[in-house]
């Protein structure tokens, strides 16, 4: 089988398979995109790199259809989830395009002996992305866009049973107008990857991926004196402390652990009810989550073979250590995993700090707001976070005391193309989108004039 397949997650059948690099593509790639940062990146202004992303975003929309197939097709993703995602990619290209002039004005400093001091915004060279299958579109255009716009050219290397989504992102960035060079697909082996890495003509590394998998970047990039990005796994809490409508808090925590098949970072992983909430909501989630349904496109099969035997051999693993099923069987068709809440978790059991990544929540009860504050930084990972409080001074003092990268309060989906993204702990570190995100890889070029 070649490096990069195309193997449909919910049939088993291998569509598609294409070779790994060769080690003279990578050369041509990485040469490609040095030049085009040096006389391209270089020379044009934001504004006009913006106008590209316009175009980037409205043949994102254009071409929403035929991207959605591709992915449904790769990992498995719902048709109705996959147009959403396109769209969301589009947006995000859109959002760039209108406000990349703003985010990178010239930033004046006030400085104790009064000379004219300010910062300036630019590239600093060919940023490599190393991107994950879990939204396949999206991971890529909020490393690769504001980058681009930035004044950097990319390397991307994306996961490898997503080529036809890598191949069509290639082709979006050409057709937009994008000169060959600013965005370059690789379908790099793990070797070629290390070797990019430490290429001088490498500035940094943007990764979306596992815990292990960052480890090692992050020590490669270390090593070769590169800055990286890192966005990594994730068991984000879904904290109920005060409602007066627990049935919309139990839409909502559906919607923040089946998004995605249960297959986000960010996802909902462990649903945290106060004990006065804890009955009524328990009974509602079971029954939402119940009623899930495969046919209906509610959620998708996993992503692949590997990811359902991982998936299950943990909750069985759960289940041995003591933890009950609530709703669910951990006994899946296929790839098709029925949607899953486990209860019962005590802090001996692996699960209890491990990622669940599909549709099974973890769901606790406490007794204080500072029972559940420990429990949620009991984990080793800090992306994001949920709080379904009304009272909103409360979900703030409880928001400020957990160690994670984001605090919604009062919805799970509050990720938009301007709000920087990222976490802490082993979630990984850095951000991406917003203008905290679009500066993770400028240089800020310090002027001063002594007069
Ligand atoms: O795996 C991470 C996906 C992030 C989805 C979001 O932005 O909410």
């Amino acid at each position: 089988m070649g490096a990069f397949a195309v193997i449909d997650p919910a049939t088993g059948a291998t569509h598609a398979e294409y070779p790994a690099a060769t080690d003279a593509e990578v050369e041509a790639g990485l040469s490609a995109a040095q030049k085009t940062y040096q006389e391209w990146a270089r020379t044009t202004t934001v504004a006009e790199r913006a106008a590209l992303a316009q175009r980037l975003a409205d043949l994102f929309v254009e071409r929403k259809d035929k991207l959605a197939a591709i992915i449904n097709r790769e990992m498995g993703k719902p048709l109705h989830q996959a147009v959403g995602e396109a769209e969301f990619s589009g947006s995000i290209a859109a959002a760039f395009a209108e406000h990349a002039e703003e985010w990178l004005a010239d930033e004046e400093l006030e400085v104790a002996d009064g000379l004219r001091s300010f910062f300036r915004y630019q590239g600093v060279g060919v940023i490599l992305g190393i991107m994950p299958w879990n939204y396949p579109y999206y991971q890529v255009a909020r490393f690769a866009i504001p980058n681009i716009i930035l004044g950097n050219t990319v390397i991307v290397r994306h996961a490898s049973q997503c080529p036809e989504s890598a191949l069509a992102l290639e082709e979006l960035f050409r057709d937009a107008g994008f000169p060959e060079g600013a965005y370059v697909n690789l379908f790099a082996t793990h070797q070629q990857i290390s070797d990019i890495i430490a290429d001088d003509r490498v500035q940094g590394v943007s990764l979306t991926g596992s815990e292990q998998v960052g480890a090692i970047v992050a020590e490669q990039a270390g090593r070769a004196l590169k800055k990286c990005v890192l966005e990594l796994g994730g068991a984000d809490v879904f904290l109920v402390l005060d409602t007066d409508d627990i049935d919309l808090a139990v839409k909502k925590a559906v919607m923040g652990r089946m998004g995605n098949t249960g297959q986000s970072c960010n996802g909902s992983k462990r649903i945290v009810v106060l004990d006065e909430y804890f009955d009524e909501f328990s009974a509602k989630f079971k029954a939402a989550i119940a009623g899930q349904s495969y046919e209906n496109g509610d959620f998708g099969p996993l992503s692949s073979d590997s990811a359902t035997r991982f998936l299950t051999a943990q909750v069985r693993g759960a289940l041995e250590q003591g933890a009950e099923i609530l709703v669910g069987n951990n006994e899946p068709q296929g790839n098709v995993f029925t949607p899953t809440v486990i209860t019962n978790i005590t802090p001996s059991m692996d699960v209890y700090s491990e990622e669940l990544f599909g549709p099974v929540a973890q769901l606790y009860k406490v007794g204080s707001d500072e029972e559940a504050i420990k429990l949620a930084n009991s984990s080793p990972y800090g992306l994001g976070s949920v709080i379904i409080c009304d009272d909103l001074e409360r979900a703030e003092r409880v928001g400020n005391q957990l160690d994670v990268g984001m605090v919604f309060v009062g919805a799970y989906d509050l990720s938009g193309a301007d709000v920087p993204f990222g976490g802490v702990k082993k979630s990984g570190y850095g951000r991406e989108l917003g203008k905290v995100g679009m500066l993770e890889f400028a240089n800020k070029k310090l002027f001063r004039f002594a007069k």
